[in-house]
């Protein structure tokens, strides 16, 4: 089974479910790519900073599936916000392939490049080694200049507010072809989903299932759905209401059962699921099970709604 196809707001078309890679340890993701590819799977969510990009490489090359036929996402680290290119060049030479599909702002925040660590300077006292001075439209400006080189299809956002798109916006010449967003019944974020959707910005779910130790296959409303659709699993309408949300969705799994499951689940919920199981959903998070489970601490306002701002 393969999975729908949603198309950009440059044309170009993605599989709407990709498998995610963050945390897949570098010995588990090759033959979990591998699994994946050869279960239908044509979208890869990657990312510089998962570490783990060789061995992506590995599995891609080890399903046989030509390169061209897979969509390959990856991310720009925030201590390589002022070396773009730099950044993107290692991911090219990690996955072992020349472009890549979709290139993302990881967060919209930049880094310390000359702190004392690669991926994670800290300050003394403790806090994220930030590089305030980089202002995010310049940023983008570089990811606009990666498309003109040929080495990436598509450049989008990850975990950028209304807030943080308005500033890029008054600048951009490329509009963002997704903004990659934590999304999942626990946290629809409804009010961003019409802003982007005003903007023709596709959203991509990230952690879709609640990421590590979900409390959301134990939701009783998503269980209530899944068995009156007799559909196997809850976790195939958490995918399937997202994807009737239109956004994509980017499972992760190691588990080869799993990983099988995640797509062809999601499809039947997709089928199966009424408008009024949708209202039913998009209500739960406001029916007081609002919960973010991704939230580094920046300590900087990201200008999320649900995110409480730091206090100095
Ligand atoms: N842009 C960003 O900042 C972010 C991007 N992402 C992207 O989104 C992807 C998905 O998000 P992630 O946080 O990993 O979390 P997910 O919501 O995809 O959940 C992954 C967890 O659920 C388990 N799992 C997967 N399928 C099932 C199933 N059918 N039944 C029960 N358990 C299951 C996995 O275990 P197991 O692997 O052991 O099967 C893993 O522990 C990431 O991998 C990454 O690619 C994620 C976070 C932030
Ligand atoms: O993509 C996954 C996430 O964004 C992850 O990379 C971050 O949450 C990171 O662990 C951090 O602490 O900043």
């Amino acid at each position: 089974m393969s999975s729908p196809l949603i198309t950009l707001n440059n044309g170009q078309t993605i599989p709407a479910i990709g498998l995610g890679t963050w945390q897949s340890k570098p010995n588990e993701v090759a033959r979990a790519v591998e699994h994946a590819l050869k279960a239908g799977y044509r979208h890869i969510d990657c990312a510089w900073a998962y570490g783990n990009e060789k061995e992506v490489g590995e599995g891609l090359r080890a399903s046989g599936v030509p390169r061209e036929e897979v969509f390959i996402t990856s991310k720009l680290w925030g201590t390589y916000h002022r070396r773009v290119e730099e950044c993107l060049d290692q991911t090219l030479a990690n996955l072992g392939t020349t472009y890549l599909d979709l290139y993302l702002v990881h967060w919209p925040i930049a880094m310390n490049p000359n702190g004392n660590h690669p991926v994670m300077p800290m300050l003394p006292n403790g806090n994220r080694d930030i590089d305030a001075s980089r202002d995010i439209k310049d940023t983008w400006k570089d990811m606009e200049a990666m498309v003109k080189t040929g080495k990436v299809k598509s450049i989008g956002a990850s975990n950028f507010s209304q807030m943080t798109l308005e500033k890029i916006l008054l600048t951009a010449e490329i509009i963002p072809a997704v903004n990659q967003l934590e999304l999942h019944l626990y946290n629809p974020q409804l009010k961003l989903l019409e802003y982007l959707k005003s903007k023709g910005i596709v959203p991509q779910a990230y952690s879709p299932l609640g990421s590590t130790n979900s409390p959301l296959f134990d939701d009783e409303t998503a269980t209530e759905i899944a068995k009156k659709h007799g559909l196997k699993n809850t976790s195939d309408v958490l995918l399937g209401y997202l994807l009737a949300k239109n956004a994509f969705v980017l499972p992760k799994s190691v588990t080869p059962s799993r990983i099988e499951s995640n797509l062809t689940g999601a499809m039947e919920a997709y089928n199966a699921l009424t408008p009024e199981d949708i209202k039913v959903l998009d209500g739960v998070a406001a029916g007081g099970k609002q919960k973010r489970f991704i939230m580094p601490p920046w300590g900087i306002d990201l200008g999320f709604d649900d995110w409480p701002v730091p206090t100095k």
